[in-house]
């Protein structure tokens, strides 16, 4: 019941999963469930949706006819049950039964209940032909998605790209020092980024070593790399300004800069000075509109890692292609420009500002930082060059830049590969 009502809410209108079924302020049915149930409701969701290409197709294959545009709930009805079955460890007479009592339920359904059980009896006895069939015939990612991936990395890496978000992303953990001691100690891999990457997890990642001792944090290898392209930042004067939840904050910190960690959401910020105060690590932490923040000095170095439509972190977030679109990349990209020439400003001359953010989209990239140059004659652009940084290395573009996709670093497995599309970009103020 909660899964097809929270499958609506991304479907129908356009809800974010993460708030969904976050545990203090999700939706109310999510939040009636007991732990268990919450588990069980969040892998049914993220398998619908990682998997929504496929599922349509296996469902229309069984159908006479397609369904009509408005029967919303019967569709996330039969979304919701196939993906238990097959995909997930539920046997199918009983998700094919609680659909059924689900459609009887509803008088929006009630009609349909005969045409559940059999389209979904169907797609059960048919699934171990049928299943692979549907995989390799589907992109698994809205129109506008493919379109858009396909335009910027050309057919093949937008294949490789579409094939890494089937996969669920491993948990990498960015560690303040003896990274390969770590990797030992937590029974992970040491990635060549530095990171110590665990292919999943088998209970919660608080009661793993080194958790309370704040010896790591969780940051996707990616996401490590911005803030290390200041290079040696210790004693310099740094802020980074849209912090929290601080992964970064945490890295410069950790480094020896001086911080100040700018951060709009009041919220967000107490969970930044959470984590920081876990991993024993200081910075200043400012509540504020980074276009309203006034410094009564200039900074060395800054880091705006931007607000964007989060198409690298697929991977973790399924529901992203199918709850954004073109106007919201467009939107982001707009708000960015503005914000990179507001941050400008608060660079040192002679100082470097880093811009970064997770989308894959180069709207949100490259565009950026290119209009930004052209109308910005005080920064110049400051290229990552070849053998700076080796973690950084096979990520570069000709530019210098940073661009790293999910289907980038190549390990033993493809459930050890990838990491999260990321964009990076350095620039340096004129003195
Ligand atoms: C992509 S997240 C930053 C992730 C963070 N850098 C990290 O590595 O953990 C963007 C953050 O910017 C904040 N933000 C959005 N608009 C802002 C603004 N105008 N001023 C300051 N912070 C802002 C958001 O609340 C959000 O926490």
């Amino acid at each position: 019941m909660a899964a097809t009502k929270l499958l609506a809410a991304v479907i129908d209108a356009k809800t974010s999963l993460d708030g969904l079924t976050d545990h203090d302020h999700g939706h109310p049915q999510f939040r009636a469930l007991d732990m268990r149930d919450r588990a069980l409701v969040r892998a049914i969701l993220t398998t619908a949706l990682r998997f929504r290409g496929t599922i349509q197709a296996l469902i229309d294959a069984r159908l006479e006819r397609k369904l009509p545009a408005n029967a919303h709930t019967l569709s996330h009805v039969l979304h919701v049950a196939a993906a238990q079955m097959l995909f997930l460890d539920v046997p199918d007479s009983a998700a094919v039964d609680l659909a059924v009592t689900q459609a009887k339920a509803d008088p929006r359904t009630t009609r349909f209940a005969a045409l559940v059980n059999g389209v979904l009896r169907e797609i059960a006895r048919r699934k171990e032909r049928a299943l692979p069939a549907a995989l390799g015939q589907t992109d698994d990612a809205p129109e506008w998605f493919v379109t858009r991936l396909r335009a910027a990395y050309g057919e093949a890496h937008a294949a490789d790209i579409l094939a890494a978000h089937r996969l669920e992303a491993p948990v990498d953990l960015t560690v303040k020092t003896d990274a390969e001691g770590w990797a030992q100690k937590l029974g992970g891999t040491l990635l060549p980024t530095g990171s110590v990457r665990l292919e999943k997890l088998d209970g919660p990642l608080t009661a793993l070593t080194g958790f309370d001792a704040g010896e790591w944090w969780v940051q996707d290898a990616a996401a490590s790399m911005p803030a290390r392209l200041f290079g040696d930042i210790a004693g310099l004067a740094v802020t980074d300004l849209c912090a929290a939840p601080g992964g970064k904050t945490a890295q410069l910190a950790h480094a020896g800069a001086k911080v100040t960690a700018l951060e709009l959401s009041p919220n967000r910020a107490k969970r930044l000075a959470t984590n920081l105060e876990r991993l024993g690590l200081s910075a200043a932490i400012v509540t504020d509109d980074l276009f309203a923040y006034e410094p009564a000095e200039l900074f060395d170095a800054v880091l705006l890692d931007a607000p964007c439509s989060s198409t690298g972190t697929v991977r973790r977030h399924p529901d992203v292609p199918w709850t954004k679109g073109p106007q919201d990349v467009e939107k982001l990209a707009g708000l960015q420009a503005r914000m990179l020439a507001h941050a400008a400003t608060l660079v040192k001359p002679g100082g470097r500002l880093v811009f970064s953010n997770c989308s894959l989209d180069p709207l949100e990239g490259e565009d950026v930082c290119r209009d930004f140059l052209a109308s910005h004659p005080d920064m110049q652009a400051d290229p990552i060059l070849p053998g700076e940084f080796a973690f950084a290395d096979p990520f570069l573009n000709e530019r210098g830049e940073l661009r790293t996709t999910p289907a980038g670093m190549k390990q033993a497995t493809p459930a050890l590969s990838g990491l999260d599309g990321f964009f990076a970009a350095r620039f340096r103020k004129l003195t």
